[in-house]
């Protein structure tokens, strides 16, 4: 019975994260949602930012915490170890639909580019910026980065793997390739409001420091290994010069 729960939640959680993280997609990229990232109701400036500001520090938060292998120890005394991973990408999922259905837009238009040629290259570098979001999760483990191999390996009896330290695929090119997917996916917009950009720049801001707490805890587990992958692959820009 308890096998079967920490399963149910698993696909549960699974199905949950992928129906939000797709909204998501449309909201940042203003397609097909019915209420995207300049829509909603305008309330005065202050008021919009200081809201905005807080759901993302709220995101920031509760992201960051509860990956650190502490935080992990911590509740793995309250919730079933082959539904730690679950659990917390059920949680980041309803914290970025909160996220989303509380945002108040700042409708200000900064920059638009029209339906032309140039519009159509900042979707097409959007649309890589998603699509090595999604490639990357591949390139790691998808199924053990969603908690799915842990709780259907739970129910089979067997002992989940956790995943090896991989440099393959676009973790040739830059040691964090699903981040830059989310930095160019959330810069490259045709049309950039005031709230977008409010938006992209905490993302960025926090996207930093998550890469700082990440790559402590990578040091810290992988030593040599991780410091000499360090040396050789640039963090984010594939072009940097390699040392
Ligand atoms: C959400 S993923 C983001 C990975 C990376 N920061 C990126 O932007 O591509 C976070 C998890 O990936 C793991 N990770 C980071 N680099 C990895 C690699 N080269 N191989 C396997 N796992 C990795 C970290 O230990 C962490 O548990």
């Amino acid at each position: 019975m308890a096998r079967l729960l920490v399963l149910v939640h698993g696909v549960v959680a699974y199905i949950v994260f992928l129906a939000v993280f797709t909204y998501f997609v449309g909201f940042v990229a203003d397609i097909g949602v019915p209420r995207a990232i300049d829509d909603g109701p305008v309330v005065p400036w202050p008021r919009a930012l200081a809201i905005d500001l807080a759901l993302i520090a709220g995101f920031a938060v509760q992201h960051s915490v509860m990956a650190r292998p502490w935080f992990k120890r911590m509740w793995t005394v309250f919730v079933p170890e082959p539904a730690e991973r679950s659990t917390y990408v059920l949680l980041a999922a309803l914290q970025l639909a909160l996220t989303m259905g509380a945002w108040h837009p700042l409708p200000a238009t900064l920059w638009q580019l029209g339906d032309g040629r140039l519009a159509g290259l900042v979707h097409l570098v959007a649309a890589l910026g998603w699509g090595l979001v999604l490639v990357s999760t591949f390139a790691i483990d998808h199924f053990h980065l969603f908690g799915l191999r842990q709780a259907v390996c739970h129910w089979l009896g067997r002992p989940a793997r956790e995943p090896e330290f991989r440099v393959r695929g676009p973790y040739r090119l830059v040691r964090h390739p699903l981040m830059l997917g989310f930095l160019l996916a959330f810069w490259a917009a045709p049309t950039m409001s005031v709230g977008h950009l409010v938006f992209a720049l905490a993302m960025t801001l926090y996207i930093f420091v998550a890469l700082e707490l990440e790559e402590r805890d990578l040091r810290a587990q992988h030593g040599a290994h991780y410091a000499g992958y360090s040396t050789k692959i640039p963090r984010l820009n594939p072009f940097a010069r390699r040392r």
